[in-house]
């Protein structure tokens, strides 16, 4: 069979080699309960295009979290550097937005005013008119118009998880973090939300790191994919070029040779790192 698949050297995907994010020799170690320290990333190194869309994956506990955590400032590294456009990432910040598996929305405020919550802590010079109308072209992006006014409670897994990729969204940041965005819904929801995603993606293009446990999913949005080696100590086993131009047709790429070709060699990887 001859192989069609690419491993990209560490390097930004296609006509964008500007180093956005970089990260270099990263090394994050946690404290043991009965003492020392247990190396969970050892040595990662991986450089990312202001317009690219990157997932990760890897086994379970291999680090994923760890590593976004880290990108996102919400974590330190133990060694290493993790730059945003040269500058070293030390604590959280409006250039990077984080979307969670979990939701993570506020019980108390409507659909709208979650949404709203974003654009008051990170737009503040703003005026109440334009944060209006901000929330209102983002509920519409995510055709959550009509749910506007609903709660958290009221509303289902697929709409909670299109809040917070409004919320995300709308202040503009120059890197979208997403922990397993789709993980928690069910298969016709999530094929239509990364649709969704995509899309809105292919017309305001940022940085995205998405972690996923789905190869299709993962094949499907990105641009390149990180295939991370095991913990403890995992890195980077592989980093497989996504050839298909966007905007993609999910159906048209399924069909050929190239699709198939990658999802069986990320399939063997993880296979291989079981
Ligand atoms: N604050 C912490 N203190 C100690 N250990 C931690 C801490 N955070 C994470 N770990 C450990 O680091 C390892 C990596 O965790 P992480 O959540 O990054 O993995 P992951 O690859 O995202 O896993 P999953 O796919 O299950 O979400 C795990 O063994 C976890 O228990």
């Amino acid at each position: 069979m001859t192989r069609t698949i690419t491993r990209s050297e560490n390097r930004t995907n296609g006509s964008q080699q500007n180093d956005f994010l970089v990260i270099e020799n990263l090394v994050k170690a946690f404290p043991k309960p009965d003492g020392g320290q247990v190396v969970i990333l050892n040595g990662v190194d991986l450089k990312i295009g202001e317009q690219e869309y990157i997932s990760v994956i890897g086994h379970s506990g291999c680090g994923k979290s760890t590593m976004l955590r880290i990108i996102a400032g919400l974590d330190k590294p133990t060694s290493g550097l993790v730059t945003l456009e040269g500058k070293a990432i030390r604590k959280p910040g409006s250039d990077r937005m984080m979307v969670f598996q979990s939701y993570a929305l506020l019980p108390w405020l409507t659909v709208r005013g979650n949404i709203r919550l974003a654009v008051d802590e990170v737009l503040k010079n703003a005026s109440n008119t334009e944060k209006v109308n901000l929330v209102n072209e983002h509920l519409a992006m995510v055709n959550l118009t009509a749910a506007a006014d609903r709660y958290p409670d009221e509303i289902s897994g697929g709409m909670k998880q299109r809040v917070g990729i409004a919320r995300a969204l709308i202040t503009r940041p120059k890197m979208l973090l997403m922990d397993e965005p789709f993980g928690a819904l069910d298969a016709l929801t999530k094929r239509k939300l990364q649709t969704q995603v995509l899309e809105i993606w292919e017309s305001h293009r940022q940085a995205v790191m998405m972690i996923t446990h789905d190869v299709d999913e993962a094949i499907y949005m990105s641009d390149r994919i990180i295939l991370m080696t095991n913990g403890p100590e995992a890195t980077i086993g592989e980093i497989l070029d996504v050839p298909f131009p966007h905007p993609r047709d999910r159906h048209a790429i399924q069909e050929s040779k190239e699709y198939n070709d990658l999802r069986l060699h990320a399939l063997d990887f993880l296979e291989r790192y079981q």
